[in-house]
């Protein structure tokens, strides 16, 4: 199946600065996507040049079969986009504003008022459809928000940090609903934000975008190992007692071709090897006459990917913040 966003060594800058550097992407049908990046990563200028509301310096972006930036009106109707800075009309209530934006959007009159009213209960704001919006919570704007961009029934969602703002129950419940639309109404999502754990808990694949570059794609193994695979698996064992010399076995180990080093403490032991070889760990230990207590591996997660890759971007706002 041809991806729903192709995007072929996209590049912008603006005067001298690099926002977006050889961008390669696909996406496909079905997926959620989560573009995860510090502020100033260029994440808001990828989306802007997949909408053609901004024009790349070269490269292509074909989205849902058009390319984006000589065809923005088709990626336009079939692309829901939900931005970072959401504006609604104060007075109006949140089904008004709806239906205001379903009229702009050239929605078929004669149901706007029927699917508005779907569309808000689908997000859950049934209840607070006829209150203004000016009364609205973060996380009930940015319901308003999802439901603008669902009732032109896209393909494909394209949201640019939507949980920002929202506290751990709003982002908690935003993330469900988005997922509950993947799974029920087979929506794509291209989600943007700089919070890992956030976009985790939703997301099939997770892109990582620092300093314009797109450095790693893929699930969490796959990008811990592309991360951190220089890296080295390791693994902890601990034993009943050292059975010999630490010494012997360090010479025993040191002849698997997958071994890099062993640290010692007492009983346990660290092993670092090139690849996952726990049961030859494991059989060479009870070669050397050894019990084994307990075995585990460390996993290199969003906790090391996010100190690697985040932590040290000084524009960042910690979760703790912005929640
Ligand atoms: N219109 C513009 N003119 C000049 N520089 C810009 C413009 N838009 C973005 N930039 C710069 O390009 C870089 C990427 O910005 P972009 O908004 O795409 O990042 P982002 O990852 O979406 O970050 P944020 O989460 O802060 O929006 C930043 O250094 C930003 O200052």
């Amino acid at each position: 199946m041809e991806p729903i966003i192709d995007l072929k060594n996209l590049c912008k800058s603006y005067g001298s600065h690099v926002a977006v550097d050889k961008l390669n992407l696909k996406i496909s049908q079905g997926e959620i996507f989560g573009l995860l990046g510090p502020n100033g990563a260029g994440k808001t200028t990828s989306i802007l040049m997949m909408l053609g509301l901004t024009e790349p310096d070269s490269g292509s972006a074909i989205v849902c079969g058009h390319d984006a930036t000589r065809d923005p009106i088709e990626v336009k109707r079939k692309v829901g986009y939900m931005p970072d800075n959401l504006g609604f009309y104060p007075q109006l209530t949140g089904l008004e504003n709806l239906i205001y934006m379903a009229r702009l959007n050239g929605l078929a009159e004669k149901s706007i008022v029927e699917n508005a009213r779907r569309v808000m209960e689908l997000v859950g704001l049934k209840a607070a459809s006829d209150k203004p919006a000016s009364n609205y919570s973060r996380g009930m704007r940015q319901r308003l928000g999802l439901a603008e961009v669902l009732i032109k029934k896209p393909k494909l969602i394209i949201l640019d940090e939507p949980t920002l703002g929202l506290d751990p129950n709003g982002v908690k419940e935003f993330l469900e609903l988005i997922k509950s639309l993947q799974q029920e109404q087979g929506l794509t999502v291209l989600l943007s934000s700089h919070h890992l754990h956030h976009v985790q808990q939703v997301c099939d694949r997770v892109g990582i975008f620092v300093d314009g570059k797109l450095l790693a794609t893929g699930d969490l193994p796959t990008l811990s190992s592309e991360l951190f695979g220089s890296t080295g698996v390791e693994t902890n064992i601990r034993l009943t007692k050292v059975p010999t010399a630490i010494d012997v076995i360090k010479d025993k180990f040191s002849t698997y071709p997958e071994f890099n080093s062993l640290n010692s403490s007492g009983a346990n032991l660290q092993f670092n090897t090139t690849q996952n070889i726990i049961p030859k760990l494991i059989r060479g230990l009870i070669e050397l006459g050894a019990d084994i207590e307990a075995v585990s591996q460390k996993q290199y997660g969003l906790d090391e990917i996010y100190e690697k890759y985040f932590e040290k971007n000084t524009n960042l706002i910690p979760e703790h913040e912005s929640a």
